[in-house]
């Protein structure tokens, strides 16, 4: 494959030393805020790693849809999904995961790991409230990561539970709900000249314990 002559930054990308951070939230909360500004879509895109029964890894992209607000007990970086699909699975039976933010345009990275818990039943129904009418239906219609003998299969799914669904409210899927991430470690990355990256790893032994932060060679 030939790189495009794109592929290097030409100058340095970091505004100010993101290594002075205290702490991880606050300063993934302003990358964020700076991938919601600059990138053209789905900065809440991220890649999650898990693992199956073999102890191998799979990795998809999913959309992040919260981080927790300082003073939540485990707070951490939640997404929603099928619990019966393939990730569903997985982290029901290895509850722990990583997370790979990737913002082109900023130059930056995010890596987190930590062990996963499901959110409650209220966050879920609540999240799942704000879907449109269509996307709900298809959480009912859409056996994820199950084979999928045609599209119109699914579509005859679709106008199924949208003739069961036809008034009031459409409720959550019970196997349709949220995980959530609790972050042992964060590692920030910026771009620099020559891939002399700067890299700050945040790592602490437990949830709402004390952050250590180390520099790490590029
Ligand atoms: C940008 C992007 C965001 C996605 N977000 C989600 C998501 O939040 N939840 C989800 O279940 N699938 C999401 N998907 C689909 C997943 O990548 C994946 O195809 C699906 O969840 C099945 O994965 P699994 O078989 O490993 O469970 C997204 C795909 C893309 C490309
Ligand atoms: C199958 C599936 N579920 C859930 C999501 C999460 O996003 P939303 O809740 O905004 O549909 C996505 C986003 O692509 C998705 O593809």
């Amino acid at each position: 494959m030939t790189e495009k002559p794109s592929g290097p930054p030409t100058e340095d990308h970091t505004p100010g030393d993101f290594a002075e951070a205290a702490e991880p939230f606050a300063l993934f909360d302003e990358w964020m805020a700076d991938a919601t500004r600059h990138e053209p879509n789905d900065p809440n895109a991220v890649a999650l790693a898990t693992v199956d029964a073999a102890g191998h890894p799979n990795v998809r992209m999913v959309l992040l849809k919260a981080v927790d607000p300082a003073g939540y007990p485990a707070r951490g970086f939640v997404f929603f999904t099928n619990y019966e699909s393939t990730k569903g699975v997985e982290l029901l039976a290895h509850p722990y995961a990583a997370l790979d933010f990737h913002w082109k345009s900023l130059h930056r990275q995010v890596r987190v790991r930590g062990p996963v818990t499901q959110v409650s039943d209220a966050e879920a129904d609540a999240y799942f409230a704000t879907r449109p009418r269509s996307a709900q239906i298809g959480a009912w219609a859409s056996q994820q990561s199950r084979p999928l003998e045609s599209r119109f299969a699914l579509e005859k799914a679709v106008a199924a539970e949208t003739a069961k669904h036809l008034v009031g409210k459409v409720p959550r899927p019970p196997h349709w709900s949220g995980f959530r991430i609790t972050p042992l470690e964060i590692e920030f990355w910026h771009s620099r000249l020559s891939r002399l990256h700067e890299r700050v790893m945040f790592k602490r032994a437990e949830a709402g314990g004390d952050w250590t932060k180390t520099r790490l060679y590029p």
